[in-house]
């Protein structure tokens, strides 16, 4: 594929952009990649590994002459880079961030953005629990949804060369405004990450009496939140503090809905707790009818 962007600055060297890089290297989409990280040990390992062509020695260094700057931070430092990063833009440039939250995002980058900088948030549906300059992957965003939310008035052309870029690296790109994903959000990713967290500390205090036992005899669901709850803590810190409404709005109802069952299970409402898993079972149904399952080989099937 023909290179899209001949030279893309990289802010943060974790998961993401690691993946950028390797994904951008595979499809042949940017010229030089040139990445930064604030601790020196990550800017490290980032030369010993050859994660990106060069390894700049301060955010403003790495942005010089960018055509691309990709902040691939943890939410809370995103406006800390940007305002490092601003004096050193390119006119023109396209500065994007690939963070889990993007109301609060867009609130802390764009009152930095210079006139003639084309800001364009977005973010990747595609991680692991994983983090650090190694943990990076080609195939993260293959057959994953990138979510862009552009503000009012973004150059319509910058906006396409950028959702094309996405799909060059394998995803599925969707366009949607930032409070509105902030909430759909909070319903599928961030809430469940807390109740993976909560779970996981609940069983660590039962471990403290029945020790080995929870991970001996954990089933499949079990494991899988000790996965998600091994993700990184100051990512999900920033998450949960940047999303806060909307994530509280989910809660509420979520725990109305656990007092709810929990009640039925008090008083022996055997309908109540049938009816609630029949209603469940016909939605992870529907996922999988609409070839939604991104684990299965059908996904993407029955996309319009
Ligand atoms: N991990 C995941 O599954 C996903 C993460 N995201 C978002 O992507 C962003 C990056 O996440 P990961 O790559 O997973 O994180 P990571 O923890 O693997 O990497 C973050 C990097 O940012 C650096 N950093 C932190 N503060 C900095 C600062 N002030 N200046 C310069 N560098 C700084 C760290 O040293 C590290 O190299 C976050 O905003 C996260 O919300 C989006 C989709 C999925
Ligand atoms: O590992 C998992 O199960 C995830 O849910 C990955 C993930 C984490 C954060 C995001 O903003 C997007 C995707």
């Amino acid at each position: 594929m023909a290179v899209m962007y001949d030279r893309v600055a990289v802010i943060g060297l974790g998961l993401i952009a690691g993946s950028l890089f390797y994904a951008s290297r595979r499809a042949g989409l940017v010229g030089e990649m040139v990445g930064f990280a604030r601790s020196e040990e990550t800017r490290a390992v980032a030369r010993e590994i050859g994660l990106c062509d060069r390894i700049a020695d301060s955010a403003g260094d790495a942005v010089e002459d960018a055509d691309l700057v990709l902040l691939c931070v943890p939410v809370g430092a995103m406006e800390q880079v940007a305002r490092e990063i601003a004096p050193r833009l390119k006119p023109g440039a396209v500065v994007s961030d690939v963070g889990s939250t993007k109301g609060a995002v867009i609130a802390a980058v764009s009152p930095h953005m210079p006139s003639g900088v084309h800001f364009i948030p977005s973010h990747p549906l595609a991680g692991t629990e994983q983090s650090g300059p190694r943990s990076g992957f080609a195939e993260l965003f293959d057959n994953r949804w990138c979510l862009l939310t552009p503000l009012p008035g973004t150059d319509e052309s910058e906006l396409a060369k950028y959702r094309a870029y996405w799909e060059a690296l394998g995803s599925n790109v969707d366009e949607m405004d930032a409070d509105h994903h902030d909430l759909v959000l909070a319903v599928t990713s961030h809430t469940p990450h807390l109740i993976a967290y909560t779970m996981v500390g609940v069983a660590d205090d039962l471990g403290r009496v029945t020790d080995s036992e929870v991970v001996k005899y954990s089933a499949a669901g079990f494991r899988d939140f000790t996965r998600i709850a091994a993700s990184d803590p100051t990512m999900w810190r920033d998450v949960f503090l940047s999303n806060k409404e909307a994530t509280l709005e989910i809660l509420g109802r979520f725990t109305e809905e656990l007092f709810a069952l929990q009640r039925a299970i008090r008083t022996g409402d055997g309908a109540h707790l049938h009816d609630y898993f029949t209603r469940t079972r016909a939605i992870r149904r529907g996922i999988i009818e609409a070839g939604q399952d991104t684990d299965s080989p059908n996904f993407g099937r029955n996309k319009p």
